[in-house]
């Protein structure tokens, strides 16, 4: 039986020049949870979603870890294969693909989900985070905001990695749909599928994480859970002067 954590960084660096975007980051990550990321802006978050994804660039330094296995020598292609899949700040669907086609298309050539069965996973998907049936012909480009979020949420359940990287996905939701937002989260974890969660609205990470950790220039300043992380004087400083850590 292999004991190792699902997904585990071990000294992961990046430099841009002098900088160390990402600088000696250590972290596991259990099957089953929901790991928090917080930190304020241009604090390495995205950096390390990148280096752990290999899009658009590998660590300088350092290792990640599947299950054990590296793969951080692996290409995005293989990464993406082996079971790690992220989401981007910016919206990445096809824009004038229906939503039922966006969903389609994840379960065939993420999941690898045959054709045949490709519609019945695709359904499920949308039927686990509720976009109702009258929407899903819709081209994604005329979703609303929340609609857009189910739509990226009914992706990735179909396209059936084993941890999911979400990238601040309650950007632009009013406080409602970020509760709404909550409930996908859960609907993920409940299809057994781990999520890292980077996330700048704290209720949002109190809400669904188990475990936080806090970066500050590419460091990790605190970690462990949401209610001691939040309450650490070094974590309190480094939001002092920077965008809210809360809404
Ligand atoms: N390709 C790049 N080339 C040079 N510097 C970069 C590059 N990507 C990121 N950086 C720098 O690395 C640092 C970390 O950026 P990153 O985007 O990872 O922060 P973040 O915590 O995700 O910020 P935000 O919360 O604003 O999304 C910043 O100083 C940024 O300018």
């Amino acid at each position: 039986m292999n004991d190792a954590p699902l997904l585990e960084t071990r000294n992961l660096t990046r430099r841009f020049g002098a900088l160390r975007a990402v600088d000696d980051v250590s972290f596991s990550v259990a099957a089953g949870q929901v790991y928090g990321i917080a930190g304020p802006n241009g604090s390495g978050k995205s950096t390390l979603f990148n280096v752990i994804t290999g899009i658009p660039f590998r660590p300088s330094s350092g290792e990640v870890l599947l299950s054990g296995q590296p793969i951080h020598r692996m290409r995005p292609h293989e990464i993406s294969r082996a079971g790690v899949l992220r989401t981007f700040q910016k919206d990445a669907e096809f824009a004038s693909l229906s939503a039922f086609e966006n969903v389609y298309t994840s379960a065939v050539y993420c999941a690898g989900t045959s054709s045949a069965t490709a519609g019945d996973a695709a359904r499920q998907a949308l039927d686990d985070v509720a976009l109702p049936p009258s929407r899903r012909g819709k081209a994604a480009s005329e979703l609303s905001v929340f609609e857009r979020k189910q739509l990226m949420i009914a992706s990735a359940i179909a396209s059936q990695p084993k941890v999911l990287l979400l990238d601040e996905p309650a950007a632009g939701l009013t406080k409602p749909e970020i509760a709404g937002l909550s409930a996908l989260i859960r609907t993920v974890r409940g299809r057994g599928i781990t999520i890292v969660l980077i996330e700048h609205v704290l209720a949002l990470l109190l809400d669904v994480s188990e475990h936080l950790m806090v970066l500050n220039y590419g460091r990790v300043i605190a970690s462990g859970t949401p209610a001691e992380v939040v309450r650490d004087p070094k974590v309190v400083e480094a939001y002092l002067g920077t965008r809210e850590i809360a809404h």
